[in-house]
Parts: structure tokens; C-alpha cells; sequence
């Protein structure tokens, strides 16, 4: 929802204004004079305001730079009776977004503040896009040849128009984010920012400020108000990856958020709303962390309406050869090379082994064979040490390093663990550390 000053000192048209804004869905504020302006600026975060140019004797223009300062994303609209080319140029000068013309009417700042929530809207956006480009990967392939995942990708088209929380649940690397950005996709919310957000990467402070936002001073180095990705995503759908690391702190915040689309910043007293959808992410025994009482029994029940599993790509050896030929195709492609496929061989390793770290592991190894490929073919030699020699014991050449060896042992442990959470248990490692180590080892 959008947050508005508005700055005018005559009263009457004051509250009007504001009466109008808030009857038509958006938060407002008001402030008669420039200490009063500046005061609200500084309290609390307006993404607009609209600016009277007469305030008593002062003068608004000189208001701008001093509300840009605290608050540059701020779109402000200045108004005036006397209108008048040279002030509304001089206006933009100083950064304003717009100029209006007193006496104006309702569809008049109807059209100024729907131009303002497009702008924002497309920026959120463009941060999204920007952060998805970060991570550049193969096109997702959302089809199979395997009865379950079929399943689960029908229900997961089914559930995508709903509003409903979805819950995905599957072992790390089996594509929970890449289906989770498919869902956003495929729903009406796609013109609107999907955010994602990974659980156990921040601290519970952190977390809560990351999802709701914070105000100045709220914590050490929380030097300006932030808005929180919760606003961010108004009207989109918001990701949360590894809920079952999401710290009790935060449990209730969330349930409350899911049951009322209400939340508050971390310091801040405003009840806030938005609109977002939930999709949450899992590979933990959520039921056992219930009963452990390290996950809330609502929040568990909010969550799970609707669940979606994939299963491990070891349950699906059928999608490994399709899989892995779209990927070469890309990883080709990006590496300049003409290849056509794989080796008997090498295929053979590809469908026998277990794939611990499922599509990720699958991605890293032909991005490597692609890479490492002389012929048109990725032969057996081109594909990592662990496929192999997946049935022999743990063996170690010479001259490796400490990492080289932690990962080998960390494959190892994982493929052969009956659980991550018995894996996390035999390296002596919590949950949260074995998540990471195996993210940035692509395991
Ligand atoms: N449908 C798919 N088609 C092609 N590649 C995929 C697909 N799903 C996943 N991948 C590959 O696997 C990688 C990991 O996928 P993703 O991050 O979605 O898994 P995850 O289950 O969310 O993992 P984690 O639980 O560790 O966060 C992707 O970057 C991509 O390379």
C-alpha cells in the first residue's frame, strides 16, 4: 500500500486530500508546515508526497532537496494555485516528479498516484529481474516421463491460478525454486514481483527486517527506514525457501501475516498490509520439527493447504537423459561448442547414479562436461570423479586439497545417509551447515 505525506497548510484542502487518498486504499500522513514535513519524513517512509509550494512564508521548492535528502526515492507532486511554467520547471529541477494545478480533482491525483504505483511497481520489478540474472541457468524443463512428477506438475499448474499458500517439498537441488518461479509464472500474479528469500542464510533479525522491513534506528546499522520484501512483492508472490529453518522469532509474524496480510517493521508500531501470495520451500521432516516443538502446529497447518513433493531425481531415472541433453544444449551453446550428445558410457554413469544433490549436481556435471568435451561428445572421462566411481569405497588420490577432500566426504556421507538430517548428524554439522556447504559444492 502505498505511503503519502501530504504537505499543504491550509487545512481544508489538507484533509481533503488525505480523506480522499485513504477512502481510496492508501496510506496517508499530513504536515501543515516544513518542520512538521520534515519531522514526518524522517519518521516514518513516504514513497510520495504531494507538496503545497505555498507553505505560510515559507517557500515548498526549497522543501525538495531536504525531503530528496532524507528520502531520495520519494516521488513528490507539487501543487499550487498559481501555476505557473516557470515554478513547475523549476520544481522538476529539483527533482520533483510532477507539478498539479490547484484546484484539481479526484481524477486528476487519481492519475498522478496510479503513475507513481506503476513506476514503483516496474522498479520492484527490475530489481527482481536483476537478481534473477544473477543466476543465469538453463531453460526449466517442465515436463517428464515419470507418473509422480507428472502429477505434481499438473497439480502444480492447477494450484497456480489459486491463491492458495503452497507448500513444496523435496530434497535440495530437485528444482523447489525453479518450480516455485514456474508457479509465479503461470499465475496472475506474473506481472508482479516474485521475491525470493532463503531462510536459514540470515539471522532471525535479519530475517524479519529482510521480510518486513525496519525503521531507522531499529537496530544497529539500520541507518534509514527500509520497506521489507513483504512490500516489495504487494501483489505478487513471495518465496520462502527452507521454511523449516525459519526461527520460532519469526513463526508468529508470519502465521499472523498469511492469516491477515498484516504485519509491522521491526521497530515500528504501523499495522501495514499487503497483498502477497505464499509459496514456501522444504526439504526437512516439517512434521518431526512440529512434534519436536521447533515448528509452530498453525503455521505448519497454514502452510501446508496445499503440497506439492518432488521426488529425488534418483526416483526419476527416466528424465535423466532428456534432462541432461537440454542442458548440454545450453551449456553448449555458452561455451561455443557444437555437441551432440553423450557417450554410451557416459550416459550409462549418468542413469546409475544416485544423484545426491539431484538436478543441481545433474547441472554442475554437464556444465563441466560440456566445458571439458574435445569431440562432438561428452565422454565418460569428461564427467566428475564421483560418478565414476559411485559404488567403489571413499578413496582419496594424492595432493588434494582440505576442500576437494570435504566435498568428496560430504557426497559421500549424503549418498549414503538414509536422511540429510542423519547426514547433518554423521558429519557433525547442523542442518543449516550442511544446506550451505552443499549449495556452494553444488552437491
Ligand atoms: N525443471 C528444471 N529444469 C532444468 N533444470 C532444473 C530444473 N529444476 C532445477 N534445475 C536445476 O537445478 C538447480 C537447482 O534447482 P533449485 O534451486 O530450484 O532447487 P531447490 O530444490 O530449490 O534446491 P534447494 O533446496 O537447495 O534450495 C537449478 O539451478 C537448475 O540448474
Amino acid at each position: 500500500m502505498l505511503n503519502i505525506l501530504v504537505i499543504d497548510d491550509e487545512a481544508n484542502i489538507r484533509k481533503t486530500l488525505a480523506l480522499w487518498l485513504k477512502s481510496h486504499g492508501r496510506q496517508v500522513c499530513q504536515a501543515g508546515d516544513v518542520q512538521a514535513a520534515l519531522a514526518e519524513s524522517r519518521a516514518r517512509m513516504f514513497e510520495m508526497a504531494f507538496l503545497d509550494l505555498r507553505l505560510g512564508a515559507d517557500n515548498g521548492l526549497e522543501l525538495i532537496p531536504k525531503l530528496l535528502a532524507d528520502s531520495p526515492w520519494m516521488k513528490i507532486v507539487v501543487m499550487t494555485a498559481y501555476s505557473s511554467i516557470d515554478t513547475a520547471v523549476q520544481a522538476m529541477r529539483l527533482g520533483a516528479f510532477d507539478y498539479i494545478a490547484k484546484p484539481f480533482n479526484p481524477e486528476q491525483i487519481e492519475l498522478v498516484v496510479g503513475r507513481v504505483e506503476a513506476m514503483l511497481a516496474m522498479q520492484n520489478r527490475i530489481d527482481c529481474l536483476k537478481a534473477d540474472l544473477q543466476s543465469l541457468h538453463p531453460e526449466a524443463v517442465f515436463s517428464s516421463a515419470n507418473p509422480k512428477m507428472q502429477r505434481t506438475l499438473e497439480m502444480a499448474r492447477q494450484v497456480a491460478d489459486s491463491e492458495a499458500v503452497v507448500l513444496l517439498r523435496g530434497e535440495s537441488g530437485t528444482g523447489k525454486t525453479m518450480l516455485a518461479r514456474a508457479i509465479h509464472n503461470w499465475s496472475r500474479r506474473a506481472e508482479f514481483p516474485l521475491g525470493i528469500i532463503s531462510c536459514p542464510t540470515l539471522t532471525p533479525e535479519l530475517l524479519s527486517s529482510e521480510l518486513f522491513g525496519h525503521m531507522k534506528g531499529a537496530f544497529t546499522g539500520a541507518v534509514r527506514d527500509s520497506a521489507g520484501r513483504v512490500a516489495a512483492c504487494d501483489h505478487g508472490t513471495l518465496f520462502l525457501d527452507e521454511i523449516g529453518d525459519l526461527p520460532p522469532a519469526i513463526q508468529p509474524q508470519l502465521l499472523r501475516f498469511i492469516q491477515d496480510h498484516e504485519y509491522e517493521r521491526v521497530g515500528g508500531t504501523e499495522t501495514l498490509r499487503a497483498d502477497v501470495r505464499i509459496i514456501a520451500a522444504t526439504n526437512m521432516d516439517l512434521e518431526e520439527a512440529v512434534r519436536q516443538k521447533k515448528f509452530r502446529e498453525d503455521l505448519f497447518y497454514r502452510l501446508n493447504v496445499f503440497q506439492l513433493e518432488i521426488p529425488p531425481l534418483r526416483e526419476r531415472p527416466e528424465d535423466i537423459e532428456t534432462l541432461a541433453l537440454d542442458m548440454l544444449l545450453f551449456f553448449a551453446k555458452s561455451n561455443h561448442k557444437v555437441l551432440n550428445g553423450f557417450s554410451p558410457e557416459a550416459m550409462a554413469a549418468m542413469r546409475s547414479y544416485g544423484w545426491p544433490g539431484n538436478l543441481r549436481e545433474l547441472r554442475n556435471a554437464v556444465e563441466r562436461g560440456a566445458i571439458l568435451a574435445t569431440g562432438e561428445t561428452v565422454e565418460l572421462a569428461h564427467l566428475p570423479e564421483a560418478l565414476k566411481q559411485e559404488s567403489g569405497p571413499l578413496s582419496f588420490r594424492e595432493n588434494l586439497t582440505l576442500e576437494e577432500v570435504e566435498e568428496r566426504y560430504i557426497r559421500h556421507v549424503v549418498a549414503t545417509a538414509p536422511s540429510l538430517q542423519q547426514a547433518a548428524e554423521i558429519l557433525g554439522i547442523d542442518q543449516a551447515t550442511l544446506w550451505r556447504k552443499r549449495k556452494a559444492y553444488g552437491i
